[in-house]
């Protein structure tokens, strides 16, 4: 189960956990004050009406009801009266009800949605080199389940407080009117919060494991559907069967569970009150008897009981929430409180022309996955403010690249030699750990934010497509001409494709682009960077779904258009590689040797091996090709 469906822990509710909690609250209501005050108003209101409608019951007993059984006449006065006292307690009760649920949700919800855009907010701020040691399902479980965890508690909370009031209400009323009967309620009511706050700590664990259950369910489904072309290849249906029926029988008993626990509690929690009522019934009977109260004072007092059985309850859920709130709030705080964002100048980066890249003794480590950040904890590490260690992984050490103004620089080098660290360096996605980055000699450390992907683009290997139509996901929303991006499409040789689909450029590509093949959605990914007309390209394996030939079509045409343009191209084709007016060889993240295609193959040992590699890949998929044509 991924994080992002993880429901929040609950931990048991410590007073440390109650104070936080508290501050927790504290921070919701100043941002939502006004809002939360019309929710305790209403809940005042409320509380005040619900209390008020046992005095109503106990004064139109006393005035209406008493009086016509006693004369054996009904007067249409006292019918009036009873209507007019009980309607307007029940027309405050009300306004209050609404009041509070309404208010209460706005301050919830508001509360929510500022949250989620500050964390959103957050993690565009925040560098790749941040990104690289927080897993994205913790990133979507802060923006969705920690927030919802942190600030429901303000559903409830405006009702609890309302309690609080028509607790001190009652209980004065009840002292008033009889200490007796008011100490039975001072029995009764601490002992329901307390069977109630029992019931919560006995229910959360059964319904947290319920949650995480259902949260299982859905991903194994997820899953299933997901791989169900490997699953039906694979000839492994059965055994998914087995897996989801494991989980489903495990959320029905975790679920029976859970309802046989309410159905222990419930019947206990509300027989309490119950009792109370017939105490005071008892009691006040025998003081009715000996004349030292009225039967509409024991009427009174024992409504009391059953009309306070049930909000008293809201005391209990504001506690259970609690711990949920502080754990979800801490790790959203977490996020927001998090350092490592870039540092950006007043400088700008010229628009015309090809840019020079130059990368000057530069190293780069990332977070180990010790040291990567646990979101929520108490002091979360911040991996990418780390200083750089030995027990940080070295990508790329003391590695000077340079890439001419126009030319076209092949980076080389085995798997994980650190090529792709490096073309991230070069567009300032992150900042290296030591050494500079620039471009037309500017420190991209000093110039403004916004300046580099203004200039230099990168189209990574993974490429990522939206479920729009082709011109959206080859603009990107910017404000560009058919005629610009059929150019670019030209250029990415992507056109013919798209003309050929219904509607062209109009043409939905499905969710992640599934209705194109991977070297298409390679060739829309390319018209995106080309139609921003950058001065600096960075391809990383961008072409590597894509037929060689069309590749070197499309190198071979942006060489061509490309007197504006630099290109930085990580190449794994002997094709591309002979492309290139330069070849940078990495290996181990360093810098073993560069220069012309025929200098390094002679020279370069390892360099030689790699492209021997390449060259007999081609030969044998270039047979294969023969093959199937013969065929
Ligand atoms: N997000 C990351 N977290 C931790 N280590 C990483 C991360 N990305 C890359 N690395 C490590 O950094 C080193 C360089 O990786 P990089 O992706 O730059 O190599 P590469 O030459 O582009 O590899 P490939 O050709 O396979 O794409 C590798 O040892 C890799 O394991």
């Amino acid at each position: 189960m991924t994080s992002a469906t993880r429901p929040v822990e609950r931990p048991r509710p410590t007073p440390a956990i109650l104070r936080q909690g508290l501050r927790v609250i504290w921070i919701g209501i100043r941002q939502q004050k006004k809002i939360f005050a019309v929710a305790v108003v209403g809940s005042a209101l409320w509380a005040l009406a619900t209390v008020a409608t046992a005095w109503a019951i106990g004064y139109v007993t006393e005035h209406a009801v008493s009086p016509a059984v006693e004369s054996g006449n009904v007067t249409s006065r006292g019918l009036w009266l009873i209507f007019l006292v009980l309607f307007g307690v029940l027309l405050v009760n009300m306004t209050g009800v609404v009041l509070r649920r309404v208010a209460a949700s706005i301050a919830g919800f508001n509360l929510q949605a500022l949250y989620r855009q500050r964390v959103t907010r957050q993690y565009l701020r925040l560098p790749l080199s941040w990104h690289h040691s927080h897993p994205s399902g913790q990133l979507l479980s802060n923006a969705h389940a920690d927030i919802e965890a942190a600030w429901q508690i303000f559903n409830p909370l405006p009702m609890a407080i309302g309690v609080i009031v028509m607790l001190v209400i009652a209980g004065t009323q009840m002292v008033l009117v009889d200490p007796f009967l008011a100490l039975i309620g001072f029995l009764v009511f601490p002992g329901l919060f307390a069977a109630n706050l029992v019931f919560q700590r006995v229910m959360s664990p059964r319904i947290t494991k319920a949650q995480q259950l259902r949260a299982e369910v859905a991903e194994v489904a997820h899953e299933s559907f997901e791989a169900g072309m490997l699953v039906k290849a694979m000839g492994r249906e059965q055994e998914e069967t087995n897996r989801f029926g494991g989980v489903t029988n495990d959320l029905r008993d975790s679920l029976i569970n859970v309802g046989r626990t309410r159905g222990m509690f419930e019947p206990v929690i509300e027989a309490i009150p119950v009792l109370g009522t017939l105490a005071v019934l008892a009691v006040g009977t025998a003081r009715v008897a000996s004349g030292d109260l009225s039967a509409a004072d024991v009427v009174e007092i024992a409504y009391l009981f059953s009309i306070l059985a049930f909000p008293v309850r809201a005391l209990g859920w504001v506690l259970a929430e609690i711990p949920r709130s502080v754990v979800g709030f801490r790790r959203v705080d977490s996020v927001l409180q998090a350092k490592g964002s870039m540092d950006y100048g007043e400088g700008t980066l010229p628009r015309e022309g090809a840019a020079h890249s130059r990368s000057e003794g530069v190293s780069y480590a990332y977070a180990e996955p010790a040291e990567r950040a646990v979101l929520g904890a108490e002091d979360p590490l911040e991996a990418a403010t780390l200083p750089v260690g030995p027990q940080r992984a070295m990508a790329i050490r003391d590695v000077t690249l340079d890439v001419p103004a126009g030319r076209t620089v092949a980076l080389v080098g085995p798997t994980g030699s650190g090529k792709s660290t490096l073309t991230s360096l070069v567009l300032r996605l992150m900042d290296p750990d030591s050494g500079s980055v620039t471009m037309d000699s500017i420190d991209l450390r000093g110039v403004r934010k916004g300046e580099v992907p203004e200039v230099g683009t990168l189209v990574a290997q993974q490429t990522f497509m939206f479920d729009d139509p082709v011109r959206d996901n080859v603009t990107l929303g910017a404000d560009l001409s058919d005629e610009v991006v059929w150019e670019a499409l030209r250029t990415a040789r992507a056109d013919g494709f798209v003309s050929a689909m219904p509607g062209a450029l109009d043409a939905m590509i499905g969710e992640r682009g599934g209705n194109l093949s991977g070297g298409q959605r390679q060739r829309i990914a390319l018209a995106r960077a080309i139609v921003r007309k950058p001065r600096l390209l960075v391809l990383d394996d961008a072409t590597s779904a894509v037929d060689p030939s069309i590749e070197q079509a499309i190198l071979g045409g942006l060489r061509e258009t490309g007197d504006g343009m630099t290109v930085l191209v990580v190449a794994y084709r002997m094709a591309t590689i002979q492309l290139a007016d330069h070849i940078v060889y990495v290996e181990q993240g360093q810098v073993m040797d560069q220069g012309t295609h025929q200098e390094l193959v002679t020279r370069c040992e390892g360099y030689g091996d790699l492209v021997n590699a390449y060259a007999r890949e081609a030969a044998e998929r270039a047979a294969v090709a023969a093959d199937e044509e013969t065929v």
